[in-house]
């Protein structure tokens, strides 16, 4: 039997394009574990799969100064030696890599026990675990283009981002009777990233009234990020974190307001969702979804709100041009090169080559 590990983690951006190509594999037979931190929400989301969760200890590798960073290399170590007692136990013919700082400790016990990796990076330029893994990767996927100028090895190839079916297979009727929605109102949708984003969510919020003379709006807020005073207000529903009913709060969705993760993007652009992405600042990040969120303007799939430039009247004013702008937008996805990058990456999976295990 065919084995694979996977590993990826920290937040869901790093999880569930593995879910997308774990899929495939599956009906293919291979046999899958999953190899990630035991309090990264990739635990929960491997877990609601049924899929063996294995956790080891992983170090966050900060730019910034913090105490911990005297902690996290050994961290680091000991998530090695576990990583690799665990790989000599499963025995897998290969490891697939989505990101994340549990990532590094995997791939360097992968070195030492002579197993394939295949990395996959979603982000436009390549994230710190991803940086310290590529050099052992036998192939590196990437989701943008641009990013194989980033990265110059002969190994990368672009395959895009792997997305799962069930995001494809929304339905907008069912979306709508769960909000209570009708259907002669248009959706706007806002959604910051897989753990929210408390900046856009007051913007919405303070500008809720006016924004709801025009529109019906599903605000997915973040885990703790509800505010229960605008539970039953007429057109506004809020989610925590949504799993399985996520692909039907899309399909009714007219308009998306984002967060520029590279995951969430693709996945509304297979779904020519026309978005204004809020990208997260150069100081709260390494400007990874700044690049991201420019690059989709460029290609005319998304307006863009700079963080600094962020208040309930450019909000509001951003999603009105948004909506005058839908149609001529969603021309332009119709051209999408990108695809869904999942049988392209099953494939090199498949063609790597697998030693005995
Ligand atoms: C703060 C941070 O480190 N952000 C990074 C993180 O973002 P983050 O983890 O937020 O990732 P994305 O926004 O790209 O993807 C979120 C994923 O979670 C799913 N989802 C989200 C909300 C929800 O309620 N239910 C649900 O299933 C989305 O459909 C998507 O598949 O990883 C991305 C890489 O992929 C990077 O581009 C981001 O810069």
């Amino acid at each position: 039997m065919k084995k694979i590990v996977f590993t990826g983690g920290g937040t869901a951006g790093h999880v569930t394009p593995n879910l997308a190509v774990m899929a495939e594999l599956r009906k293919q037979g291979w046999e899958i574990e999953y190899i990630g931190s035991r309090d990264g929400i990739e635990k929960e989301i491997i877990d609601h799969e049924g899929i063996p969760f294995h956790h080891i200890a992983s170090g966050k590798l900060r730019r910034y100064f913090d105490l911990n960073n005297a902690k996290d290399p050994f961290k680091v170590l000991l998530g090695i030696g576990q990583a690799y007692h665990l790989l000599r136990k499963i025995k897998p013919h290969i490891v697939f890599s989505k990101g994340g700082f549990v990532t590094v400790p995997v791939i360097l016990a992968c070195r030492l026990n002579g197993i394939p990796v295949i990395c996959h990076e979603s982000d436009l330029t390549p994230g710190l675990a991803n940086k310290i893994s590529l050099p052992f990767a036998s192939r590196i996927c990437v989701t943008f283009p641009e990013t194989l100028k980033h990265i110059r090895s002969r190994k990368a190839v672009c395959t895009g981002l792997p997305i799962r079916e069930q995001i494809l297979q929304g339905q907008a009727s069912r979306g709508l009777q769960m909000c209570d929605f009708h259907s002669n109102k248009p959706v706007l949708l806002m959604m910051g990233g897989s753990l929210g984003s408390k900046r856009i969510n007051e913007a919405l919020r303070a500008t809720l009234e006016t924004l709801l003379t025009q529109f019906q709006i599903i605000h997915i807020c973040g885990k703790g990020n509800a505010d229960p005073s605008l539970d039953g207000v007429p057109g506004y529903r809020q989610f925590e974190y949504v799993k399985d009913e996520l692909p039907d709060l899309l399909a009714c969705a007219d308009l998306v307001i984002s967060r520029a993760g590279s995951t969430s993007i693709f996945e509304f652009l297979a779904l020519r969702k026309p978005m204004l992405l809020i990208p997260l600042s150069r100081e709260a990040s390494r400007g990874d979804q700044i690049l991201n969120a420019e690059s989709f303007r460029k290609m005319g799939y998304s307006k863009v709100l700079y963080e600094e430039n962020l208040s309930p009247q450019t909000l509001v004013s951003a999603v009105s041009d948004l909506y005058e702008e839908r149609v001529r937008i969603q021309e332009q996805m119709s051209g999408n090169p990108f695809g869904n990058g999942t049988q392209r990456i099953v494939e090199l999976i498949e063609a790597c080559r697998l030693p005995e295990a």
